[in-house]
């Protein structure tokens, strides 16, 4: 694929500051086309800022946005015209239906009749289309807010804390509306997040944002090659028993009398055997497991929301 067409959004070294306060410090962001991306920090962290940044919103104090391959500075209009975005609570007429909402921003943009239908299918609101908003759940109300960042076929769809107070059902409605999206319809989203849990099961990539700085960015899968199982010994002896170890090609690190091992959870029994047999006494040997969460309380020094 060609690497320019796809990656569809890049920031360069991109920085805010609020006065003596540095809010966004110097993010590299990079979203492929087709990707879900989700972009996870505690509240503070700096999501917002980056997101309204990426939406001409606000101006970086230094750095550079590129979308589609494009200075977001020159060609910002062009740029957005193709980005469909929902941040903060979506803006609607609470006394007027669902599509009368959907048919009022159609008008403004400038999109096709034909968009409205498009857009309540791939939300699954059209039961309820000629139902006055005020009557809808909050999940209906969200699905709406993307539903009209929906309007005008964009290929990129930006989504700031899009299951911020909903209840579990809603939670889950969200989270299967944008699970088909790049599939069914050819979207890239972003969607930012201080729920490790939520973005764990529909994101292919993760961007961890901590205090303004990127701590982690990557796959889904290589975040949780983070978490591999901690074998861990407990041995008489631990100074030689780790170099015994270590002899038979078995990476150690001794920490006390405890010998940690990683990437042989599955042989526990035959080091237990081995140790026993070179007249080590293994008083202890269990499996320590990390979960995602460890990983990202961890990576956000514990001040992750989970
Ligand atoms: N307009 C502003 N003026 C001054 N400081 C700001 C402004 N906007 C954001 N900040 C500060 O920048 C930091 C990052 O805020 P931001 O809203 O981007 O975080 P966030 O990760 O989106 O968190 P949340 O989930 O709570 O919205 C915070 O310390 C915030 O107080």
């Amino acid at each position: 694929m060609n690497e320019a067409v796809d990656v569809l959004i890049h920031t360069k070294d991109l920085t805010k500051k609020f006065g003596q306060q540095i809010s966004v410090d110097r993010i590299n962001l990079e979203i492929r086309r087709g990707q879900i991306y989700g972009f996870l920090g505690p509240n503070g962290a700096g999501k917002t800022t980056t997101i309204r940044m990426l939406l001409g919103l606000m101006k970086p104090s230094t750095g550079s946005v590129r979308i589609f391959g494009k200075s977001l500075e020159e060609d910002r209009i062009e740029i957005l015209s193709k980005v469909g975005s929902l941040v903060e609570s979506p803006s609607y007429y609470r006394n007027l239906t669902g599509y009368e909402n959907l048919e009022a921003t159609r008008q403004l943009i400038g999109a096709s009749k034909s968009e409205i239908e498009r857009v309540l299918d791939i939300v699954r609101l059209e039961e309820v289309a000629h139902q006055l908003v005020k009557g809808y759940s909050l999940g209906m109300r969200q699905r709406l807010g993307i539903a009209l960042a929906l309007l005008g076929n964009p290929e990129l769809l930006i989504l700031d804390e899009p299951t911020n107070g909903l209840d579990p059902a809603g939670i889950h409605e969200i989270r299967e509306l944008i699970k088909r999206l790049p599939q069914e319809y050819g979207l890239t989203v972003l969607i930012s997040s201080h729920n490790l849990n939520e973005i764990e099961l529909i994101a292919t990539h993760v961007g961890i944002i901590q205090k303004g700085k990127m701590i982690f960015q990557g796959t889904i899968q290589e975040l949780q090659e983070r978490s591999q199982p901690v074998l861990q010994i407990q041995v008489d002896q631990p100074e030689e028993a780790s170099q015994f170890l270590r002899e038979s090609g078995i990476a150690v690190i001794r920490q006390g009398d405890v010998l940690h091992i990683v990437g042989h959870e599955k042989d526990a029994g035959s080091l237990n055997k081995i140790l026993i047999h070179a007249g080590y006494e293994v008083s202890r040997l269990y499996l320590q497991t990390r979960s995602l969460e460890d990983i990202f309380l961890e990576l956000t020094g514990g001040e992750g929301t989970l």
